[in-house]
């Protein structure tokens, strides 16, 4: 009760007209409750954020929490936050990727939804001129891997657990936009062998491949690591840095740029056909099973 009175207060705080007065918090707790956050940022006195992925049990991508992330990088962007530190609030999961339940039997409306959220908020992502570090505390398969590939570097938590793009491994193909990242982190060879064979790297085996940057054994220690990349900037002149990052990354932004469409189509084509839908189903189960 003292949270939920917290929050109002802070929800009155935040309007200008209504006061936190006794009338108001009866008729406010009366109307329908706001949706739990997905996604909470954090900004430090440094003036770096902790974007902190928050949608139990594994973090899986919905459109919800990829609208939220979308919004929360423009956001930052717009106050000029000196660094992004992307993590989850999870102890053993980063994000367990896209969320199996919205391509599953979907509503076309919703599945267009769906994929262009998560091109855009990618897209947000991967091209933000503020400098970003992916904290990996967990594990992080397929589009849980892409979030982190966005990011510039990449501090993860071991050694048990594991970083990869899987997609092959359940019968699919990851779009092409997922593989630049990889070959961005990783290069063609090591991305092709890792694709192909949709492997999931163990902390040590990622750090071998330079699909991670560091290794570190807690969550304090990645957020540490994490500040301390973002620290180094402060002496780069802005506008340099911006450029720099946005032309090493050209491939990556012009595909996405160029091929939103079709790359939606393919992707609304695909999850719809009767086979596919099968392999989801099965997949749903087999996880339930496995508990
Ligand atoms: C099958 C692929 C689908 C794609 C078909 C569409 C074709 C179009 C192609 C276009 C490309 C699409 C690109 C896709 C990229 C992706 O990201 S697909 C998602 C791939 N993710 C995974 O395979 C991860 C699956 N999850 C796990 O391996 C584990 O959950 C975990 C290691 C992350 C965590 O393990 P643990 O802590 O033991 O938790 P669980 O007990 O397994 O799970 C708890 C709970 O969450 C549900 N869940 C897990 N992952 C997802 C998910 N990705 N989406 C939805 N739900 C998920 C799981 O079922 C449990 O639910 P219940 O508690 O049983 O209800």
């Amino acid at each position: 009760m003292a949270v939920v009175c917290r929050n109002l207060r802070a929800f009155a705080q935040k309007t200008s007209s209504l006061r936190c007065t006794p009338n108001f918090l009866r008729l406010y707790s009366q109307s329908k409750p706001a949706p739990p956050k997905l996604v909470t940022v954090d900004v430090d006195k440094a003036g770096v954020a902790t974007v902190t992925l928050d949608r139990p049990p594994v973090n899986s991508l919905n459109t919800g929490l990829l609208e939220e992330l979308g919004v929360a990088i423009k956001d930052l962007e717009a106050n000029k936050t000196r660094g992004i530190i992307l993590t989850s609030s999870s102890n053993s999961v980063f994000s367990a990727g896209l969320d199996i339940l919205e391509m599953y039997e979907p509503k076309k409306q919703n599945l267009s939804l769906f994929w262009t959220t998560l091109q855009n908020t990618w897209l947000s992502l991967y091209r933000t001129s503020i400098p970003t570090v992916a904290a990996i505390n967990g594990h992080a398969p397929a589009g849980g891997c892409l979030l982190a590939l966005s990011c510039e570097y990449r501090v993860m938590v071991g050694p048990k657990f594991t970083i990869g793009l899987n997609e092959t491994q359940l019968g699919i193909v990851a779009p092409q936009w997922f593989m630049i990242c990889m070959k961005d982190a990783v290069g063609r060879r090591q991305a092709e062998m890792a694709l192909t064979a949709g492997k999931m790297f163990s902390t040590q085996e990622a750090l071998n491949i330079g699909l991670i940057d560091k290794m570190v054994s807690n969550k304090e220690e990645a957020i540490a690591e994490a500040q301390k990349f973002i620290a180094q900037f402060a002496k780069i002149p802005p506008l340099a840095r911006r450029m720099t990052k946005e032309s090493i990354r050209q491939e990556g932004i012009k595909y996405m740029e160029e091929n939103a469409i079709d790359d939606l189509k393919a992707f609304m084509d695909l999850v719809v056909q009767p086979n596919i839908q099968k392999g989801l189903g099965m997949y749903l189960e087999a996880m339930k099973k496995s508990k």
